[in-house]
């Protein structure tokens, strides 16, 4: 995606229309509101390329229904795709009202008494109520003075909170998630649901059957230069770790090296048909070089594929991390066992972050008895009440060792602030092994890292129920690190040639999260996301645009910022005002 085909976010000054003094006394302080949201935006938000967001406001101060269609027409013909109105006044509500069915809404009010953007604020999140057009109210919580130019903290973090999950939306609508096979074991998260995608994300869905992998590797349709490169790349930074395979198993040297060679075609192969690559072009490849316009990927691998050819856990693990023989990129988003729901998990985290995911089956629930049992040590710390093992095969991000750091503290963060010697150090900690030729009987390597402890993290998961839909379920938590020993121990029942974090939610004594094991017992699949920060209310914030309930979570009240009619569900209990506004709005689209 060009920086030009991102879309923009519309800033609408929504203006008092009578003229004859009181339009004129505030048409420049309306128009400098708009304009200093827009740097607001400009500076604080980006694209995924790391380019900033890009701001249209209105061409006039909205004063009635005339300027709106003005500024609709303006806003369609200029790529927006969510929508902000700001006013420091009294307005006419249902005449200035943005009206279009779904870019995401937010109005801020500004909050003085010498003229009432409150009082237009609240008339018009009532028509927006009233026409089932949820819009998002902000409205600072002390007075400013009319011609204040400053936007307050709180506002500000609303304006913020509200433009990045309604960019989120915007990003995802009109592309699409490529499945490369179809279901993996059995996995009802690779049945690809497409009403879901259209309706809820409006997005499409593509299918390419795993044998299109076959013939790109027999044809030659990749990049044969950037093969070399890529292989030469993964000779001298991917150490190859020992073979714990039964000696009879194993492969042999040849085998192996030409297994490195398919992993690295697989990884162009999986690229290239998610985004493109002109390169195939002028080897005369027209239609293989434009794509499926993927923003979002998932393999099947297992089993048919795995059975027979080497694993796809190094394309997952490369294209799910922030570099890779070009240099530091975005990350592609890439869902192993083609999870479709677990890869839209991923994408949520993704775009409201700008940073890279880790893919994990969520495994084991160790209790600190068990621990103390098997390993002899009594955990502590964050620790003490268990912890969670979250461990798959491939598609982890390798940032997710947590070598890449921000003030000597571990975290994962945006490509365009990592460093290459930080990229050095997240290879260096990631092992290939030879896959488990039990479970892989074609070979492969798989990654293997432990990810550093004292991240702050969220996991979360997004589950179709039948006769519900779709539900998003979320666990704020930090990973820990575990004493060497207790490590390995517990690591070696599983399987050591995969990537582990050990994760312990933050527990708030009720629900689902009166303890780890809970949180683990009311997990709704075999999968989670695990993307860095403690991002639960973004996620909150962009359910709610997405119309899914969300139906777990341990994000404090205080942090929650929905469309203003989800109170009209409700404000006690918010959990059932969250499902009852969903149920009522349904998918964004129809
Ligand atoms: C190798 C195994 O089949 C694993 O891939 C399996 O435990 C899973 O990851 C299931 O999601
Ligand atoms: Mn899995």
């Amino acid at each position: 995606m060009s920086n030009t085909q991102y879309p923009r976010i519309g800033i609408r000054p929504v203006i008092d229309g009578r003229l004859g003094g009181v339009r004129e006394s505030l048409e420049a302080v309306t128009m400098q509101m708009a304009k200093n949201v827009a740097a607001l935006y400009t500076t604080h938000l980006r694209y995924p390329d790391g380019s900033p967001v890009q701001c249209v406001i209105g061409d006039t101060c909205i004063g009635g229904v005339k300027e709106a269609a003005d500024c609709a027409r303006q806003f369609e013909n200029n790529g927006v795709g969510v929508s902000l109105s700001v006013t420091p006044c009294w307005c006419y509500g249902m005449e200035t009202m943005d009206m279009h069915p779904y870019w995401p809404k937010a109005i801020w009010g500004f909050n003085g008494t010498e003229r009432p953007g409150a009082v237009y604020l609240a008339a018009t999140l009532a028509a927006h109520a009233q026409m089932g057009l949820p819009a998002f109210g902000i409205y600072g919580r002390d007075v400013q003075d009319l011609g204040d130019e400053a936007i307050p903290e709180d506002v500000t973090d609303k304006l913020l909170r509200f433009a990045r999950a309604g960019m989120a939306v915007a990003l995802m609508r009109g592309k699409s998630y490529l499945a490369i096979g179809t279901v993996s074991m059995g996995i009802a998260g690779s049945m690809v649901n497409s009403d879901f995608f259209q309706r809820y994300l409006g997005m499409r869905n593509e299918w390419v059957d795993t044998s299109e992998i076959l013939r790109r590797i027999e044809k030659k349709i990749y990049d044969e230069n950037e093969f070399e490169k890529a292989l030469a790349w993964t000779r001298s930074n991917c150490k190859e770790g020992s073979d714990f395979n039964p000696v009879e198993k194993q492969f042999s040297r040849a085998e192996k090296d030409d297994h490195w060679e398919t992993v690295v075609k697989m990884t162009l192969i999986f690229r290239d048909l998610m985004t493109g690559n002109a390169a195939l072009k002028a080897k005369g490849f027209g239609e293989e070089a434009m794509g499926h316009n993927a923003l979002l990927a998932g393999f099947q691998g297992q089993r048919q594929w795995t059975d027979f050819l080497p694993n796809g856990d190094f394309p997952e693990a490369i294209l799910n991390s922030s570099f890779d023989w070009n240099g530091i990129r975005a990350p592609y988003m890439m869902a192993t066992e083609n999870d479709a729901m677990n890869g839209v998990s991923m994408l949520f985290g993704y775009l409201l972050t700008h940073t890279a995911q880790i893919f994990a089956d969520v495994r084991t629930y160790w209790s600190p008895d068990a621990v103390q049992r098997v390993t002899g040590w009594q955990p502590d710390g964050t620790a003490a009440g268990g912890f969670i093992h979250l461990i798959n095969s491939g598609s982890a991000t390798l940032d997710g060792t947590g070598r890449l750091q921000q003030d000597g503290q571990p975290v994962m963060k945006p490509f365009w602030e990592i460093q290459e010697a930080e990229v050095k150090d997240c290879l260096a900690h990631t092992t290939w092994y030879p896959a488990n030729n039990g479970y892989f009987r074609g070979g492969g390597y798989s990654s293997q890292f432990v990810t550093r402890g004292g991240m702050p993290v969220t996991m979360c998961r997004l589950n179709l129920v039948k006769g519900l839909g779709p539900v998003l379920q979320i666990a704020e938590g930090h990973t820990v690190d575990l004493p060497d020993h207790v490590h390995r121990t517990l690591d070696e029942r599983t399987d050591r040639t995969w990537p582990t974090t050990w994760f312990v939610p933050r527990l708030t004594g009720q629900g689902a999260f009166r303890d780890v094991y809970t949180v683990m017992a009311n997990w709704g699949a075999n999968h989670g996301a695990i993307s860095y920060g403690h991002v639960g209310h973004e996620l909150i914030t962009l359910a709610a645009l997405l119309r899914i309930p969300v139906n777990m979570h341990n994000v404090e009240e205080q942090r929650i910022f929905r469309p203003a009619a989800w109170a009209s569900f409700g404000t006690t209990a918010a959990e059932g005002a969250d499902y009852r506004a969903c149920d009522t709005y349904g998918p964004l689209y129809k």
